[in-house]
């Protein structure tokens, strides 16, 4: 038996699996909070995940109506680029800095200039810093709270912090690891010179996590812990990695010809290659899959968190969000929604706000704004899918994951919009399977990951969504709306 985590922004979610029988036997979840702040803020206490973490995993287990003594791995995926600084004991210093937190977008322009703008950054790290990665943060942290920054004895990412608590180690692999800012994606290693630009006072041979291979364990459960879990001792940890690295192995994404579309509080796009890509936008990020080879992505950042915050403004429950948006045409009788209201990575707007556009007296209707927002969303993944070009063109489905993906409605939507089949894989949290997936390769040693995915990747028939050329059509002509609007209101060239 293997068992998978994901810890996300929302919830940390566990899968339990079994190979022999190729089933997945058992799934549960439980939520965690977020605090949000002026100016962006947007943070989590690492204690949270464990509780969630604790929760998860028991009823999993029970879920699954299993003995724990059955497990022999554990593999974690986490939220990319959040901040877990650790001081000696352990300890966090400060709570999480999120992938979504905007606090830090000055800090973040300020290091792309030192590193030589955006051909420096690409030269340096193979890809272009953002507000949400790791980097701002640290230097925000640095300037805004130096005693805690002084503390500082390790920075870990989310999914590194859960291995840590697991195992005792500090270690790090090129997946999550490319989501730093401080880490060259080509040459899989970290960058000493760049992090001196960050952090000048940390030693970077002491504070960052050793790197070890994908394939390689983080180590075994720790014994005390292993008891608390019912976990027999030796139990191995993977390396783990990313949600989005986690998703892609979930879903079977790990040869080109495939895009995996996450609708999750991000929302992102993302194809394997094998090789690293310089793409001709900056917004397209060089990051390295968690199995080998490269997983360039774009992640948006107003998508299931945009939709709800429209959803619960009218409160409204989900199912009646969806009657609502059903009840009303394509194209919303011309509103139109820029919702970046959590400020934007892709088009990369991190101080941006959200606006409605368009509205009249006869459209000013609570289905037409429902319809808009989740339109808009959708709209910002097919921008995602242009930006990543010949690596998405190709592609003969979207694998459909994340919260959003639970709904048909969206799902006929993105087939429409991208004008590609969409499927769902079966299990609820593809990044919870491909962490167990990518456990059960680590700890058999003669299994390949292709064949793992190939017997455990179960995708959901029923769930199919082929785009319908009418719908396909009509929403062409929206999204040319969407862009107009992108190019009037934040100079983003149509
Ligand atoms: N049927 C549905 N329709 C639309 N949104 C949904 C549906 N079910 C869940 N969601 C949304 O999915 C989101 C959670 O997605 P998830 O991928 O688990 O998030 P994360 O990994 O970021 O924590 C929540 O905002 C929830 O409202
Ligand atoms: O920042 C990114 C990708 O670069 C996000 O995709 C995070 O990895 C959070 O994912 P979810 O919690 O929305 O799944």
């Amino acid at each position: 038996m293997y068992i998978g985590v994901d810890c996300g922004t929302q919830s940390t979610k566990v899968v339990v699996v079994d190979v022999e029988s190729e089933q997945i036997l058992g799934e549960a979840s439980r939520p965690h909070a977020l605090i949000e702040g002026d100016n962006g803020r947007r943070e989590q206490s690492p204690a949270d995940w464990l509780a969630a973490f604790r929760g998860a995993f028991f009823d999993a287990v029970a879920n699954a109506g299993i003995d724990a003594r059955r497990v022999r791995a554990i593999g974690i995926s986490g939220q990319q680029h959040g901040m877990v600084a650790i001081d000696a004991r352990g300890e966090p210093v400060h709570p999480a800095k999120l992938w979504c937190d905007i606090e830090t977008a000055a800090h973040n322009t300020a290091l792309i200039q030192r590193l030589g703008g955006e051909a420096g950054c690409l030269d340096k790290l193979g890809l272009v810093l953002q507000t949400g990665y790791t980097a701002s943060k640290i230097a925000w942290l640095r300037e805004t709270h130096p005693q805690a920054y002084g503390r500082i004895d390790s920075l870990l990412l989310p999914h590194d912090y859960l291995n840590f608590w697991l195992t005792g180690e500090r270690v790090a692999e090129a997946g999550d690891a490319s989501g730093t800012g401080y880490f060259d994606t080509r040459s899989r290693r970290w960058r000493h010179d760049v992090f001196a630009e960050i952090a000048p006072e940390l030693d970077p041979e002491r504070v960052l996590p050793q790197l070890i291979e994908s394939r390689e364990p983080a180590g075994t459960v720790r014994t005390d812990l292993a008891r608390e879990l019912g976990l027999t001792d030796g139990v191995v940890v993977s390396s783990g990695g990313g949600d989005n690295m986690m998703g892609a192995i979930g879903t079977g994404n790990i040869a080109p010809g495939l895009v995996t579309l996450s609708l999750g509080t991000s929302g992102t796009v993302c194809a394997y290659s094998p090789a690293p890509v310089i793409a001709d936008s900056a917004m397209v990020a060089n990051f390295c899959a968690s199995q080998g080879g490269w997983l360039p992505l774009v992640c948006t950042m107003n998508v299931t968190s945009a939709t709800t915050r429209i959803r619960e403004l009218f409160g409204l429950d989900l199912k009646t969000f969806g009657e609502r948006v059903a009840a009303t045409p394509i194209g919303a009788e011309g509103v139109d929604v820029l919702p970046f209201f959590n400020g934007e990575r892709v088009p990369a707007l991190p101080q941006a706000s959200g606006s409605f556009l368009g509205l009249t007296g006869r459209n000013t209707t609570q289905a037409n704004l429902c319809r808009a927002v989740i339109e808009s969303a959708t709209f910002g993944l097919r921008y995602g899918l242009e930006l990543l070009g010949g690596l998405a063109e190709g592609a003969s489905q979207i694998r459909l994951i994340g919260g959003g993906a639970k709904s048909p409605l969206w799902r006929q939507m993105v087939a429409d919009i991208t004008a590609t089949p969409v499927i769902c894989p079966q299990v609820t949290d593809a990044a919870a399977l491909g962490a167990a997936l990518q456990a059960a390769w680590c700890h058999r040693h003669s299994a390949s990951l292709e064949s793992l995915c190939e017997r455990l990747v179960h995708l959901d028939e029923d769930s199919l969504a082929e785009p319908n050329p009418d719908s396909v059509e009509a929403y062409d002509v929206v999204y040319a709306r969407y862009r107009q609007a992108l190019a009037e209101h934040h100079g983003i060239p149509a």
